[in-house]
């Protein structure tokens, strides 16, 4: 297949392509490399990657200086610029470059490892974002260390460390931090921009009912993300315990990722219901002088569509909306999927319970891990805030982390 002669090249339409016939092996020495090219697109196979690139891609993609700015990693060419039947006039493989020329005489070069690891085929091998799925069990046998307040604000290790960890589970936690909201701000600005809400930036609540919401009493709440009738939920949330005089309160944490895995190991018909079909989530408040109402909108798993990562779970059984978004042989179907994705959600040993104490900070991925609170007795005082997670993995990236 890679080394005959090319019959599907259009005779006597188009520009003729002044390339050899013939695929091209190169030198023995850098990983194996063969091409050949189709009427649209040219077909590179780097190492064990086979790329099919469009021709008004690799256009596109021109990292020459008057395509591409280097300084600001922007593009400077006009895509609308590019005649969308584009064909290389001339295509050269060298070692480790692709050379190609357009009709305009513009020459093209790409390095083929930035092609293998840019390319559609490269990026599907590997995934967004590397993640440990986890049950209780799993957390627990992985002893995942707190990260000392001190390094966590004075070191890039320890500031590294953690959020290594909270990429890898969706929570980490930072110790001997000083029960204060001032101090629980300045952890929360060592990661990122604090993401202000009708809560506040930084907010304390108690049992005062001061909001229109569940959270503000001291009965328990099922596990659940928050703000999912934003139409961008919150990224992160900042859990802060400053005091509690009483029993019960234990906090629930649930892995939202590693429950979709299971549902969609076993019943990829719910899986991908959940992912398809969108509903409304929403907040309406009217109490003392707070009057908010919020609306967002979306699927409870949201998917990455080229790789099916997941990147989002919406999920609040209190605060879904009527749902009103989905035909009436499409609803118990999606009933089935939700009902196959709350008994995962519920099991036991899927379920990590911590009491979250002074001096201990939770931070939580609030588009994965749920969240959930036993009843609780006597006066408890939590503070905290969101953050936004484009803001979090800026500060990963910029760590060397992939996120
Ligand atoms: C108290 N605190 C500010 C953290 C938020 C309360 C938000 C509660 C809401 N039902 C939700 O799940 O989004
Ligand atoms: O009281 C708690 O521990 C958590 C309440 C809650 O779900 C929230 O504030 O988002
Ligand atoms: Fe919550």
């Amino acid at each position: 297949m890679w080394c005959q002669r090319l019959p599907w090249l259009p005779r006597g339409s188009g520009p003729v392509l002044a390339v050899p016939a013939r695929c091209h092996p190169t030198a023995p020495a850098s990983p194996c490399c063969a091409w050949q090219l189709h009427r649209d697109h040219l077909e590179l196979r780097y190492g064990s990657t086979v790329m099919r690139l469009d021709f008004v891609w690799l256009r596109d993609h021109c990292r020459s200086a008057s395509c591409y700015n280097a300084k600001t990693n922007q593009r400077s060419l006009d895509t609308a610029s590019v005649d969308l039947a584009i064909q290389p006039q001339a295509v050269r493989v060298d070692e480790s470059t692709l050379f190609l020329t357009w009709p305009d005489g513009h020459v093209t070069r790409y390095g083929l490892q930035w092609l293998a690891r840019n390319s559609y085929e490269g990026q599907k091998q590997q995934v967004m974002h590397p993640r440990i799925l986890w049950n209780a069990q799993i957390y627990q046998q992985a002893q995942v260390p707190s990260i000392d307040c001190r390094s966590f604000l004075e070191t890039d290790e320890g500031l590294k460390e953690f959020l290594q960890n909270f990429l890898l589970y969706g929570i980490a936690f930072v110790e001997n931090v000083t029960p204060t909201k001032e101090d629980t701000e300045i952890l929360a600005k060592r990661i990122s921009i604090i993401r202000e809400t009708i809560y506040g930036r930084m907010w304390y609540f108690t049992s005062d009912f001061s909001r229109g919401d569940t959270a503000y009493t001291k009965l328990a709440l099922d596990r659940h993300t928050d703000t999912t009738y934003f139409q961008e939920p919150c990224g992160i949330q900042v859990f802060h315990c400053l005091k509690h005089e009483g029993t019960g309160g234990r906090t629930l944490l649930v892995d939202g990722f590693h429950a979709a895995e299971r549902v969609l190991r076993q019943a990829p018909e719910h899986f991908e219901l959940l992912a398809k079909v969108p509903l409304k989530h929403e907040y309406v408040e009217n109490v003392g002088g707070c009057h908010n109402h919020m609306i967002g909108v979306g699927p409870v798993l949201n998917v990455y569509p080229w790789n099916n990562e997941l990147y989002l779970i919406r999920y609040n059984n209190y605060d879904r909306a009527v749902i009103n978004t989905v035909p009436h042989d499409v609803v118990r179907r999606w009933y089935h999927a939700h009902r196959a994705l709350t008994a995962e959600l519920r099991r036991p040993d899927n379920e990590l319970w911590v009491k979250l104490k002074p001096g201990k900070v939770l931070f939580v991925d609030n588009w994965r891990v749920l969240h959930g609170r036993e009843a609780f007795t006597g006066y408890r005082q939590l503070c905290g805030c969101y953050l936004t997670q484009d803001d979090v993995l800026n500060t990963a990236r910029l760590l060397g982390l992939q996120a």
